[in-house]
């Protein structure tokens, strides 16, 4: 697809979007939440952008919705889908479903609605959902143990880009290496020039690494899976909750998570424990297995009746000898015995099996009193322990990265279809909460019928609704009493159009529409334009008439614009144009009769009736009654008042009269 092919598209969003792995694959599926990671793309903005791929991958660049109040119910439509969603994914994917003339589209919505209406919304599916996010690729995080080198510049500079999280050198010969073996635990020379040389230290020659990153940082694997450790998990319950086909074995992922921590770590392997511990208290360990040898023989030599022969004490006094020589001659076994028991303090508390002999060389020599450490003993002993932890982690991480590794794609598939089976359910729920049926959306159909249709957008709670049934088609005129529900009838018809035209199932028994490529529904004007305003709107329908694409023409109450003599030419002027054109045209006046008797043409006029005042409340039927001028709420209430009149001569006579006129 060539991008800036879309509407909207230009030469630097088409650069930030082709940044993506596979924008082609986010754009066609509208996946909003991969669009939305291409740099300077806002959530708003992908989902604009996938919404004008919708339309320009079927043929229908043109925008379906021509007004601002065909706008806002596509809007409340979405809102309601919306507020059916668990995740934001599924919200922000909500604004993809665009009405369009385009069979296309609506047939490939229509496939995902019979996909979702079969679906079972069971609560655990919905409560796993709240943690699946779309996968996120974490910052690369500096690894310090390992490097990069070449001699090549072009190598280095597609090095650090491919690497980020290693440093990399430039090397002229083997002896840089081996000075870059000195510093780093690994070094991964990447020219194959470099192979066979002989060095100190671990180099490996690997002119292939900038193939495999995730050999040379298994660190990156790791922690994209540690970051979205949460979301994974939580896709694999929405499988498993809903049944759903995972794309890898869910066990062998929650293994493979469970043996990492947070920062990406492995966890759970007790000899990694065992050395990690050891490394970190390993002064510690050695600073209480001397405080036990000491307490040993401290106690040992406060017991003990030392006899001193003349000679010696001569020569304790005389040449300052030193009271080591008599604690080697008479303590010689408590002191073995405070050794022994230091170093199996040492080995026991820090668990040094495999380590002993280098553990047994921290305490002996000569006895001393107290007893002291090796130092350098300790040094070697914390040497070995550090280099057997960090090959222990290395390994560790080398064989999670190699079981992660075939899990990487698979996890993006896995939370992407818990994703989209939330878009499912939204309209699953949708559907369901406004007993809806999937409309037939037909060029053999003419206008719009509904049986049964109930708006959801209305100011009552839905289960208040009366069902409407109505059908138009050319160009009428709906007439009826003040609050009736032709406004509510306009809605109906708008909402009805729209969701077919999404694809969508509608709040219906049954519906028939039209398949057209532009709604046009104009709201009542707040009250007269003036000049400018009122010569605005009549370019509006100047456009409208003259239009050659199949449209749905709704309008409130077009008189209110100026006065009502003048309203009433107007718009049977217009009425006049958009008549035989390929339109359905519906306007809503309560000058229906006047605006039928300026017209040159034969205009059907519809009307909501009143069947009574009860208690001063209007009884309607709230489905507009075909080829009937409704009567109006003043003919109503004069009507009242004539049957409740009682002087022939006076009141009776007067409302007799005033009736008369309607
Ligand atoms: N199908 C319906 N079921 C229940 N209540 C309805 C229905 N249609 C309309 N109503 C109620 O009637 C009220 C008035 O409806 P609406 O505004 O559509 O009438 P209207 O005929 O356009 O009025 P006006 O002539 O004053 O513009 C609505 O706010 C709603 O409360």
């Amino acid at each position: 697809m060539e991008l800036t092919a879309i509407p909207g598209v230009g030469e630097k969003t088409a650069a930030a979007l082709d940044e993506l792995a596979d924008p082609e694959r986010a754009l066609r599926e509208g996946d909003v939440a991969a669009l939305a990671e291409a740099p300077g793309i806002s959530a708003g903005r992908a989902a604009a952008i996938a919404r004008a791929a919708v339309r320009h991958e079927h043929g229908a660049d043109g925008e379906f919705l021509a007004t601002d109040r065909a706008r806002d119910v596509h809007e409340s439509v979405l809102a309601l889908l919306e507020e059916r969603t668990v995740t934001d994914y599924a919200a922000r994917r909500m604004a993809t479903f665009v009405p369009t003339g385009a069979q296309s589209r609506i047939e490939e919505v229509r496939a995902l609605v019979a996909r979702a209406t079969g679906r079972d919304v069971d609560p655990a599916t919905l409560d796993a959902l709240t943690n699946v996010e779309p996968l996120v690729d974490p910052p690369p995080t500096r690894v310090r143990d390992r490097c990069l080198a070449t001699a090549d510049a072009e190598r280095y500079a597609e090095a650090t880009d491919a690497v980020p999280e290693l440093s990399v050198e430039v090397v002229d010969d083997a002896r840089d290496l081996a000075e870059l073996a000195r510093s780093y635990a690994t070094v991964i020379a990447l020219d194959e020039t470099f192979a066979g040389v002989d060095v100190t230290g671990d180099v490996r020659v690997r002119p292939d690494a900038l193939d495999h990153p995730s050999e040379v940082v298994p660190e990156r694997l790791l922690s994209f899976f540690a970051a979205n450790r949460d979301s994974l998990l939580a896709a694999a319950r929405v499988h498993d909750a809903a049944g759903m086909d995972p794309p890898c074995d869910l066990d062998a992922l929650r293994d493979a998570l469970s043996r990492l921590d947070d920062d990406g770590t492995p966890v759970g392997d007790d000899e990694l424990d065992r050395l990690t511990t050891a490394v970190d208290d390993l002064d510690a360990a050695v600073g209480t297995a001397e405080s036990v040898a000491n307490d040993h023989l401290r106690t040992a030599i406060r017991e003990r009746d030392v006899t001193i022969e003349g000679t010696d004490f001569l020569s304790l006094v005389e040449q300052g000898a030193r009271v080591d020589a008599l604690l080697s001659r008479e303590l010689a076994d408590e002191f073995d015995r405070a050794v022994e028991k230091a170093r199996n303090h040492l080995l026991d508390s820090l668990d040094l099996a495999d380590e002993a002999d280098l553990a047994e060389r921290v305490f002996g020599g000569d006895p001393t009193f107290p007893l002291e450490h090796d130092e350098e003993a300790v040094s070697r002993l914390r040497t070995e322990l550090t280099a057997a932890r960090d090959r222990r982690a290395a390994r560790l991480k080398a064989d999670l990265a190699d079981d992660l590794g075939a899990l990487r794609d698979p996890a993006e598939r896995l939370v992407r279809a818990a994703l989209e089976r939330d878009v499912e359910l939204a309209v699953a729920r949708f559907a369901d909460d406004f007993d809806c049926t999937l409309p037939t959306v037909s060029d053999d159909v003419s206008g719009v019928a509904v049986e049964g249709g109930r708006s959801p957008l209305l100011d009552v709670s839905f289960d208040e609704v009366d069902p409407v049934d109505y059908a138009v088609s050319g160009v009428t005129l709906l007439s009826g009493v003040n609050s009736g529900g032709k406004t509510s009838t306009l809605d109906l018809l708008a909402l009805v159009t729209i969701l077919a035209h999404m694809g969508l199932p509608v709040p219906a028994d049954s519906a028939r529409v039209e398949r057209v490529s532009e709604l046009h529904y104009y709201a009542k004007s707040q009250g007269t334009l003036d000049a400018g305003a009122f010569e605005a709107t009549l370019r509006d329908f100047a456009d409208l008439a003259t239009g050659t694409d199949s449209r749905l023409v709704l309008v409130d109450e077009l008189e209110s614009i100026t006065e009502p003599g003048a309203s009433a030419k107007i718009i049977a002027g217009i009425l006049e144009a958009l008549d035989g054109g390929d339109v359905t045209a519906v306007f809503v006046s309560h000058l229906a009769g006047e605006i039928r008797d300026a017209a040159g043409i034969d205009v059907a006029v519809d009307g909501i009736e009143a069947v009574g005042l009860v208690d001063g409340e209007l009884q309607v039927n709230r489905s507009p009654v075909t080829d009937h001028l409704a009567r109006s709420t003043p003919e109503l209430i004069v009507e009242k008042l004539a049957t409740g009149a009682d002087d022939p001569d006076g009141d009776a006579a007067f409302y007799g009269r005033l009736l008369e006129k309607f």
